[in-house]
């Protein structure tokens, strides 16, 4: 990777190259993916069924676009019981971590009249789009499913992109069911998001469309956003290693490969005070290219958005970090927590030589869909919140109204609302 020292301009030229991969950036998909929805939108199931043709290969009718009870028990044919057992154990994990994030409804009143109060409402059906193009993601179908259903969603909606032969991945079936799906759609890329949008004869339409997916997805859900709510649009992924001379550079190379693998796109960037270090790690980036099976990827993506930063001090380093908020940061350095403390912008932190990245992706708990590309400035990652709304509630008797309502009338008179003064003056004539 490349060695670049930490000044301004190397900090500036950086952030403006990750920025490129900013769904914003791609016009020319914009205008494809617009027409992808807009045609979903018209012709319904017609469309969808001939995007999906076109663009997954495979033939798919009004008759075989669900998945069938009978497919699901066919998937539980063929995964191993081994897998299965460690679907359920990171389910206990996510699980536990998404019930603390559980909101409730309060009320406060006391003697002089008032309540006042929010009540929380779990969304009535959400869209759950898990990717399968380059890769296939059992493990983010727990992540969108748990806290949909701890939050208490009425219905869950899952799609994800069949094979060719219009079998599904049977991982991705069981890891959904065990999640507990209500209904799989074998739609992928922006038709599958125009169609939960919008509604189809097969797709019934939904009120928030969450999960990761490509830049055809995320446009779409761009596009779609304002007809139905959507989660952060989590785009490829990425890691930033925040490393000192006492890190491992064996670990700091394997770290930043795991996210390297995932696409062409993803970023794997160091930060380090270490000159020493960066040359390690270099090193070892090597010897694991060389046995790693998915290094035509890794390679492309280490070409297009790998760094290596070199920072004066670990001050800088940390500003560099916050200025960058990558979707995961591990921090490996003397007194990482204190680090830590200083981190304000991250979607996941990992802190400690044996806190690597993977461990999140599938199994300490927390979400794995996070923000990218900067958005961490201003996102947080999924979770219960994304599946509940809050409604305000107001409670004044005609003894807690009596002192205020000439202040409110006040108020009402200098907006020029006259109805609105009038509400509150017919209840004291
Ligand atoms: N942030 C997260 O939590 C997280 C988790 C997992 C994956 N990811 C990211 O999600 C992405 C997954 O991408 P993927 O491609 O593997 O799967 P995907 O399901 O997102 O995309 C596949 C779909 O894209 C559509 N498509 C492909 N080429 C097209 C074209 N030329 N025109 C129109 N549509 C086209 C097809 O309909 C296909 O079904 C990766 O970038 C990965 O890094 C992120
Ligand atoms: N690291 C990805 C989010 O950026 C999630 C994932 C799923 N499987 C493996 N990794
Ligand atoms: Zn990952």
């Amino acid at each position: 990777m490349r060695i670049v020292k930490l000044e301004e301009s190397s900090r500036r030229n950086l952030l403006e190259l990750l920025l490129k991969r900013s769904p914003s950036q791609y016009g020319t998909f914009t205008d494809k993916v617009n027409e992808i929805v807009e045609t979903v939108r018209e012709k319904r199931d017609e469309a969808l069924f001939a995007y999906t043709e076109k663009f997954d290969g495979c033939k798919v009718n009004k008759k075989n676009v669900q998945v069938t009870e009978e497919e699901i028990a066919e998937a539980y044919e063929k995964v191993d019981e081994e897998l299965l057992s460690v679907i359920r154990k990171a389910l206990v994990n996510i699980r536990a971590f998404h019930e603390k994030q559980r909101r409730y409804s309060w009320f406060d009143s006391d003697e002089s009249g008032i309540l006042l109060g929010q009540k929380i409402t779990p969304l009535n059906r959400v869209g759950v789009y898990v990717p399968g193009g380059k890769a296939v993601y059992p493990s983010s179908v727990l992540m969108n499913i748990v806290p949909a259903r701890v939050a208490g969603v009425k219905e869950i909606v899952m799609t994800t992109p069949p094979g060719k032969d219009g079998k599904m991945n049977p991982a991705v079936l069981v890891a959904a069911r065990e999640a507990g799906v209500d209904r799989i759609f074998k739609a992928g890329g922006a038709q599958a998001i125009a169609a939960l949008a919008f509604g189809t004869e097969s797709i019934p339409k939904v009120d928030k469309i969450v999960g990761p997916g490509n830049i055809f997805v995320a446009l779409a859900k761009k596009a779609v956003f304002g007809f139905v709510s959507i989660d952060s649009i989590a785009g490829p992924s990425e890691i930033l290693v925040l490393a000192d001379e006492t890190a491992n550079p064996r670990y700091v190379a394997a770290d930043l490969l795991s996210q390297a693998e995932h696409d062409e796109m993803a970023s794997a960037i160091l930060v380090t005070t270490s000159e020493a270090l960066a040359e390690a790690v270099n090193k070892e980036i090597e010897g694991f290219l060389e046995v790693l099976e998915r290094r035509e990827i890794i390679k492309k993506s280490l070409d297009n958005y790998g760094h290596i930063l070199i920072a004066d001090t670990m001050e800088d380093a940390i500003e560099a970090a916050n200025d960058i908020a990558s979707e995961h940061l591990e921090i490996m350095t003397k007194d990482a927590f204190t680090v830590m403390t200083k981190i304000k912008n991250a979607g996941a932190i990992f802190i400690g030589e044996h806190s690597c990245e993977p461990l999140g992706d599938y199994f300490a708990g927390p979400n794995h869909v996070l923000p990218t590309n900067g958005t961490a400035k201003f996102f947080s990652p999924l979770g219960v919140d994304d599946f509940i709304k809050k409604s305000s509630i107001v409670s004044y008797s005609r003894e807690a109204l009596e002192p205020v309502h000439e202040d409110i009338m006040r108020f009402a008179a200098q907006e020029g609302l006259t109805a609105h003064r009038n509400s509150i003056k017919v209840r004291f004539e």
